[in-house]
């Protein structure tokens, strides 16, 4: 890796609010050393819009010009038909997928030091032809040949690891079992291999990229009350206790089946470094509950650095300047902190 690879940043759904919250990050000086991969005629409109003063300027991708304070520097995606803010077009569908490509790539080939993703729109990526789209999470565990990748959440005041174990309300890291599927397929797709692949990639990137030497993770059950001994589900029985007695075994300090309803509570959370959810609405609504704007998603188990925001594509904000481009500016802090880790440095950090 070269020591001034730029950070990438996807510009995600471009009827959405990706564009322009990457645009307020660059107006306010937050791009530099990054580079925008979007339709820069999109970013310029876009800015017209806002009112943004910024100058957006497009170079050849895999280049080491950078953004900097008043210039945002563009890798150019061209996208298929024009954008109406707040209005989906799956013909565009392949453009946001292409971002995400020349990312991948770039981080790959070594030209770019971390990706940062702004929201993309499962739904029109599927409608645009894609119909095993189901998030940036997976896409990019097929994109880079992983077997297995985790979604771990994180409030901006649990990313940065100097105090590992919970410390309050908005201090939380949450991982997710299951990821992006019908909750009716859920209770099937919670298996022993499962839990034990996720759990021994979250101990292993608590340890690698937190900083965390012994991580203690809280294990949800699935089911009301832990299953209630069998009575109110069995997949805690069968399934969720036999992979926890396995992983202590090797030695990983999991706690659990917790009951999901009181283990986000003080008492519970005190000595935990992570909560593992067996699903996204289990573990996704507390975290945004503490710290909605304030977090970040990071994808363990790639051999690249990728980050993202806690957030949508917001449609109904989009073209308004009214978004908040808070999480955006904490998914590329700890991207930076995460690539110079890995010795991915970049200019000046
Ligand atoms: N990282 C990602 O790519 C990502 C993350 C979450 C959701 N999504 C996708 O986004 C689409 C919309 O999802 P949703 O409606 O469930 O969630 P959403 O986050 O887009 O919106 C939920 C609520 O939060 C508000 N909101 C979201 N971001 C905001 C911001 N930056 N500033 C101020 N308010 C903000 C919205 O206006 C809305 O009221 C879906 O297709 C979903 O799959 C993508
Ligand atoms: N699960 C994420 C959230 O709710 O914030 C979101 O859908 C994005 O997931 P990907 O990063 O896999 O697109």
């Amino acid at each position: 890796m070269s020591n001034n690879a730029p950070l990438l940043v996807t510009t995600g759904e471009p009827a959405g609010i990706g564009p322009e919250i990457t645009l307020m990050l660059a107006a306010n000086g937050q791009l530099n050393n990054s580079v925008a991969i979007g339709d820069t005629g999109l970013l310029k409109q876009r800015a017209a819009l806002l009112g943004l003063h910024l100058d957006v300027v497009e170079a050849a991708p895999g280049s080491r010009e950078a953004s900097s304070p008043g210039r945002l520097v563009v890798w150019h995606a061209a996208l298929r038909e024009p954008v109406i803010p707040g209005v989906l077009n799956s013909a565009n569908a392949g453009y946001v997928l292409e971002t995400l490509q020349i990312a991948v790539d770039a981080c790959q080939q070594g030209h770019a030091a971390a990706m940062v993703t702004a929201p993309l729109h499962k739904g029109v990526i599927i409608e645009g032809g894609f119909p095993s789209f189901t998030g940036h999470t997976e896409w990019l565990r097929d994109a880079c040949g992983v077997d297995e990748v985790v979604m771990l959440l994180a409030t901006d005041q649990a990313l940065h690891a100097q105090s590992s174990r919970w410390q309050g309300s908005s201090d939380l890291r949450v991982a997710l079992v299951t990821t992006h599927l019908p909750l009716r397929e859920v209770a099937d797709a919670v298996t022993y291999d499962k839990i034990t692949r996720i759990s021994r990639l979250l101990a292993t990137d608590l340890k690698n990229q937190f900083g965390i030497v012994a991580p203690r993770i809280a294990v949800c059950g699935l089911n009301p009350h832990a299953g209630e001994d069998g009575h109110l589900g069995r997949e805690e029985l069968d399934v969720i206790i036999p992979a926890l007695e396995a992983l202590r075994a090797e030695g990983l300090d999991v706690q659990g089946p917790l009951p999901a309803d009181t283990l986000f509570t003080p008492r519970h959370l005190a000595g935990v470094d992570a909560v593992l959810a067996m699903y996204h609405d289990q573990g996704l609504a507390v975290l945004k509950y503490a710290g909605f704007g304030q977090a970040a998603n990071i994808t363990l188990g790639l051999p690249l650095v990728r980050t993202s925001v806690d957030h949508g594509t917001a449609l109904s904000l989009a073209g308004r300047g009214i978004a908040d481009p808070n999480s955006l500016g904490v998914a590329l802090a700890l991207a930076k902190r995460l690539a110079a880790q890995r010795g991915n440095a970049l200019i000046a950090l």
